[in-house]
């Protein structure tokens, strides 16, 4: 082996133990970084579960505090919980002393009650006990019934007083009908509390006062009573409110003139109450019991007349309307003897009462013959339907009797009287007609364009010029059927119906205004202001028997309109007029 190293080789040698050296190093420093690596890993986790720990502690002290928290709250509910339990206890115990006092007496009641059922049942048992009891009962039923004669006497006593103070005052008698509900007041009510029905606001609360429940949104019910002569429930038949009206047709034989005039809003009942169902109505055509005033009282006045035999009494009829502020005679004929409603006038004549010239008055012999009459008028009357009645009445309709008391030839004489007045209405040319009434007579069979209806005769009537000098008592019965009050915006009438609603309407404040005036005794009364007033002039002002017959609907949805009524017989009840005056002359026939 060579001694002599070459000097490449050794540090090739030195080379490779440097590189040995650096590899080495290198995996060194490799190991040192991975085991950095795993130190830092190892130190994160411990950062973690420091952070743990001390989130523990905290949670663990505020766990501390709210368990302090929850046991100070839980003492002091217990302390609540505990002066609550002995108020109960208190309370318990106060109850239990009552019932204890209440169970006592009770105790002794029916110890009581056991004792006397056991002295009955001896009673009883002895024999005479029952009867006893018989007795006594029928006693008890005989008083009572005493009692209730003695109270229908009085009352019966009462009114006779009343109704003879009233003549005495010369009062105007009211009466008031509160019509039932009706299919249609559902549709303009809205229902309460879930129930169908409309709300009952009016009722008749005694047989002489009516109830009013005021009611106001957001305002406490206030109630109203109003006091009449009579007062009718819905249950009150067409009967039982002319067993009311009928004493006053008695009257009408005294020798008194009598007005009978049905007022209320539209749909409140007038027509039914003066005219009654329409025979078609009725299933049975004979049933007289749907009847109303008109018919009925037609009825009894010719049963009064044919039991008073010795004396001789002729009957007329004449039928207006009231329409539009025109008077329209509905019993006038045309030349073809066809039934037309001519325009007739109200004069007032030299002695301050009123009269319509030329008014057919037809002599009749039967209540038949005056209700075929007033059918065939009520044909011609104005109707028209509006949104609270279907079957609405746009005119008042006044129906007169005129009874005359006199001798025995004196129905001769009415007869020709008829004839006379019916030839002068129909144009003929008698030799003793005024030359007024002719003119009148001819201006009717050309009546002007501008008026729908035949020219009215201004003149009163000629007298016929036969020479029987008869001096008859004449008395009037005046039926009215006014048309009703109504308020446009729940009628929804326009137009024409819209014209006649306000014509009604004026008219209805035009009798207002005369009965304020009365009732104020002031020295002016506007009759003239309407025709209506003017026509009925002597029945409200003058010294006639008036009765009027307030109609009104019962519910909330008339509230109004029934309060307005109400006020209106009040205050037609106010007015004190000279008393009744009997008509001992009449109108002299010559
Ligand atoms: N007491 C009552 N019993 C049964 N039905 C009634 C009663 N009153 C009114 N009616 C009915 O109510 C409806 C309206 O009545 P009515 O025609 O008499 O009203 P009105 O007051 O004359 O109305 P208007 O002024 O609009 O003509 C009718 O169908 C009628 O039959």
């Amino acid at each position: 082996m060579p001694l002599f190293i070459n000097r490449d080789q050794i540090f090739a040698h030195q080379v490779h133990l440097l590189e040995h050296k650096l590899r080495s190093k290198e995996e060194r420093i490799l190991e040192l970084e991975t085991e950095n690596a795993l130190l830092h890993l190892r130190l994160a986790e411990c950062m973690g579960k420091l952070r743990r720990d001390q989130e523990v502690e905290i949670l663990a002290k505020r766990r501390c505090q709210l368990q302090t928290n929850v046991q100070k709250r839980t003492r002091s509910a217990l302390a609540e919980l505990l002066s609550e339990v002995q108020a109960l206890k208190q309370d318990l115990r106060d109850v239990f002393a009552l019932y204890v006092s209440f169970a006592t007496d009770l105790e002794n009641q029916s110890k009581q009650l056991l004792e006397q059922v056991a002295s009955t049942a001896v009673q009883v048992f002895q024999g005479d006990g029952i009867q006893n009891l018989k007795d006594q009962m029928s006693a008890l039923e005989r008083s009572l019934q005493e009692e209730k004669e003695r109270c229908r006497i009085e009352r019966t006593r009462r009114r006779v007083l009343h109704n003879t103070l009233v003549e005495l005052r010369g009062n105007i008698r009211v009466h008031c009908r509160v019509r039932p509900i009706l299919p249609f007041d559902c549709s303009h009510s809205p229902s309460r509390n879930g129930s169908s029905s409309p709300e009952v606001v009016v009722q008749a609360f005694s047989d002489d006062c009516v109830l009013v429940n005021c009611t106001k949104p957001g305002s406490p019910v206030t109630n109203k009573m109003f006091e009449f002569e009579r007062v009718h429930g819905p249950e009150d038949s067409q009967d039982a409110v002319f067993e009311e009206v009928k004493p006053l047709l008695t009257s009408l034989l005294d020798g008194y003139n009598v007005c009978i005039m049905a007022y209320g809003q539209t749909g409140s009942g007038k027509t039914y109450t003066m005219i009654g169902s329409q025979p078609e109505d009725s299933a049975d055509p004979k049933d007289n019991s749907q009847q109303g005033i008109i018919p009925k009282a037609t009825n009894e006045l010719f049963n009064l007349i044919s039991e008073k035999p010795a004396e001789s009494h002729t009957v007329e009829v004449s039928v207006v309307e009231v329409y539009n502020n025109e008077l329209l005679d509905l019993l006038a004929k045309d030349e073809e003897g066809a039934s037309v409603g001519v325009k007739r006038e109200v004069i007032t004549t030299s002695t301050g009462t009123s009269e319509v010239p030329c008014l057919t008055h037809e002599l009749v012999e039967s209540c038949a013959e005056v209700m075929q009459l007033i059918s065939a008028a009520l044909r011609l009357r104005a109707h028209s339907p509006t949104l609270v009645h279907r079957d609405s009445s746009r005119s008042h309709l006044i129906v007169t009797l005129t009874v005359s008391s006199k001798s025995a030839n004196a129905l001769a004489l009415a007869r020709r009287l008829q004839n006379v007045r019916q030839d002068v209405q129909r144009g003929s040319k008698r030799e003793w007609w005024s030359p007024r009434c002719r003119r009148a007579a001819s201006s009717r069979s050309s009546s002007p364009a501008s008026s729908p209806y035949p020219s009215p005769c201004q003149s009163p009537c000629p007298s016929p010029r036969p020479s029987i000098s008869q001096t008859p008592i004449r008395t009037k019965l005046q039926l009215v059927d006014l048309a009703g009050s109504e308020c446009v915006g729940m009628s929804g009438v326009s137009g024409a119906a819209l014209w006649e609603s306000s014509c009604i309407n004026r008219s209805l404040s035009a009798l207002s205004d005369v009965l304020g005036a009365l009732a104020e005794q002031r020295p002016h009364v506007p009759y003239r202001n309407s025709k209506l007033t003017h026509l009925l002039q002597d029945s409200i002002g003058g010294d006639a028997k008036l009765l009027v017959m307030l109609c009104v609907s019962p519910t909330q949805y008339f509230l109004t309109e029934s309060l307005q009524s109400l006020g209106f017989g009040s205050r037609a009840r106010q007015i004190q007029r000279e008393p009744p005056r009997r008509k001992n002359t009449g109108i002299k026939i010559k």
